[in-house]
């Protein structure tokens, strides 16, 4: 168990600034995912926190002591990549024990730890077989035990379901984030995939060329994001451009937008006429009668899901607003609808260059 910080962190490669001041912690048992574009930085953090790099400036503490400057080899975490990197000569069982038995501990210690780490990632029976005589998913979970079975202060994961099918993806993310909360283990999990940071994560940290743009909970990166850039990238997003903002109090809001005035909450500080769009994600929008609505417009596409009906409704300044309605719902291009939006789901946001 472990509390981890990382302060300020920046790495440069020759003359190009891959982390640009890079802040998060974890507290202890807490799984933090780095969420980001490809190139954004996600690997480097990764890395430098393991030890394989060293970076030019800021901080890592574990427990507050720092780590910089201790080898890879002496700080005790646990790495899990996207290939797997199992030695291909070796069964499954001597790929997991061979941290342990580097550790020269005695071999029945090591077959009952192995065999303990097996029946926990469902690997039970397959101790005999080659990496090459198992499947992806199978290898993937090796390479979790192998980690694992040394009983890691931090564990880290960097794309571990990168290679693996869709249903494979779900089975192994439940298992990883089930063990992780089970034996309490500090984490850190890098993926490109918002679902995957969403559904497993304590804190997310939305990464931005080198940076960090917000670090908060899921919930909070998806209900009250900082910037349309980590509201882009944690879900379905609709932004209606504000025509005018008025603060009423810390964090809340006057706006006018689309031809209608409303009061909301949003990110905090932005002031009296800076420029700032609201973000409607599609679950806070649904159709009603034109009279009826916050918002009125025309419908300009539908399609039916089977599960929903997808709409796109022009406003008036020609917005686009993209909802699911209830798949029954009967409307035709063209027709005037009206648009309910559910407040606690509105929220406003500064406009930042990207
Ligand atoms: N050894 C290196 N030499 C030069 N530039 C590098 C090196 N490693 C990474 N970079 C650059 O640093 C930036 C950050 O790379 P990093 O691998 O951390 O990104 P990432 O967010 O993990 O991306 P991905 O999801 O594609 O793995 C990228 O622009 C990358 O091209």
């Amino acid at each position: 168990m472990a509390t981890v910080e990382v302060r300020d962190l920046r790495k440069r490669y020759q003359d190009f600034l891959a982390l640009d001041g890079v802040s998060l912690k974890a507290e202890s048992g807490q799984l933090v995912t780095l969420l980001g574009p490809s190139g954004c930085g996600k690997s480097t953090t990764l890395r430098c926190l393991a030890g394989f790099l060293e970076p030019n400036g800021g901080e890592i503490t574990v427990e507050g002591e720092s780590i910089l400057g201790v080898p890879a080899n002496r700080r005790g975490f646990g790495v899990v990549f996207q290939n797997y990197a199992l030695f291909p000569h070796m069964t499954v069982a001597e790929n997991i024990g061979y941290g342990l038995k580097l550790q020269k501990l005695a071999r029945s210690e090591i077959e009952t730890r192995v065999h303990d780490v097996m029946k926990l990632v469902r690997l039970t029976g397959l101790g005999d077989r080659l990496p090459r005589q198992i499947s992806g998913g199978q290898q993937q979970r090796v390479a979790l035990a192998r980690a694992l079975v040394l009983k890691p202060k931090l564990l880290l994961l960097d794309e571990p379901l990168a290679n693996l099918d869709a249903r494979l993806r779900d089975e192994v993310r439940w298992l990883i984030r089930d063990l992780q909360q089970q034996s309490g283990i500090t984490a850190f999990y890098v993926t490109h995939d918002q679902s995957e940071a969403m559904a497993m994560s304590d804190m997310v940290a939305v990464m931005k060329a080198g940076r960090v743009a917000q670090f908060a909970t899921p919930r909070e990166i998806y209900q009250k994001p900082v910037e349309r850039y980590v509201a882009d990238f944690t879900g379905e997003a609709n932004f209606l451009p504000c025509q005018s903002v008025t603060p009423l109090a810390e964090g809340r809001y006057g706006i006018t937008a689309a031809g209608t005035t409303l009061e909301l909450d949003g990110v905090p500080g932005i002031e009296a006429g800076a420029p700032a769009e609201l973000l409607l994600r599609p679950e806070a929008l649904s159709l009603t009668s034109p009279e009826a609505g916050t918002f009125r417009g025309r419908v300009t596409k539908s399609a039916f899901l089977g599960a929903a009906l997808h709409c796109e409704i022009t406003l008036p300044g020609d917005s686009v607003l993209k909802l699911s309605a209830e798949p029954n719902t009967v409307v035709h291009t063209g027709d005037e609808v009206g648009i309910d939006i559910d407040r606690s789901h509105a929220w406003l946001m500064p406009e930042v260059s990207p």
